[in-house]
């Protein structure tokens, strides 16, 4: 995958707030198929939000899913993020080009689940863990983790708890690859707070050194 720089919203339900906030910007929008996410929506809806973007990439978000659904997935997203427990051997199965694996950092354990993936080049989301939730939980990962993280790989990107206020000095301390935010931009689980979405990006773009400051 090569982009310029990536800055992606997720946990988007509706495809009129899909296609403005990638009029904003967003390189990448994420919508979540996973049943007991309050973000949860259906094929058919997915399909509907992929008809509406033009230019950015569409990543479907999945916990521990079959092999024939991420199939189904592959063929109407651009994109697939594993935010479970997917093993590698799973993962391999389908174009590396095309997967974002996630992790949720928990302590020194959680970096040494992230070496072979790293070692095999995939590209890396972290995020922060919550016992009761998979993501979307608006928890940052501890500092001291993170730099493990970026001692591993450049080729990270940071999400947990990114908002329009900490997005840009997140962005300066730890040079990640990109940036991934969602509960923190909400108005209510799935509904975006538009205001706060563009400002994220923009916070975000400032700090790539895509726009002046
Ligand atoms: O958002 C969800 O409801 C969700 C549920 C199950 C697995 C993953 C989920 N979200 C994945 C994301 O990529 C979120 O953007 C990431 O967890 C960061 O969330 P937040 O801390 O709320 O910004």
């Amino acid at each position: 995958m090569k982009f310029k720089m990536f800055i992606k919203v997720c946990g988007i339900t509706d495809k009129k707030q899909a296609k403005q906030i990638e009029d904003y910007g967003a390189t990448h929008i994420g919508v979540i198929h996973f049943e007991k996410s309050p973000r949860h929506i259906n094929i058919n809806k997915i399909k509907d939000i992929k008809e509406n973007l033009q230019k950015s990439k569409l990543v479907a978000v999945v916990v521990n899913p079959t092999e024939d659904l991420v199939k189904k997935l592959l063929d109407i997203t651009d994109i697939i993020q594993f935010h479970g427990d997917e093993s590698l051997e799973f993962i391999k199965k389908f174009p590396k080009e095309r997967v974002i694996k996630a992790f949720r950092i928990k302590d020194e354990n959680s970096i040494e689940k992230i070496k072979p993936f790293v070692n095999e080049n995939y590209l890396i989301l972290i995020d922060a863990y919550s016992e009761k939730e998979y993501g979307g939980t608006g928890k940052q990962i501890n500092q001291k983790l993170v730099l493990k993280v970026k001692n591993l790989t450049d080729r990270f990107i940071l999400s947990g708890g990114l908002d329009e206020k900490n997005v840009y000095e997140l962005i300066k301390k730890y040079k990640p690859f990109g940036v991934d935010a969602s509960s923190k931009l909400e108005l209510k689980p799935g509904i975006k707070d538009l205001n706060k979405v563009k400002n994220y990006i923009i916070n975000a773009k400032k700090a790539f050194g895509e726009i002046s400051e």
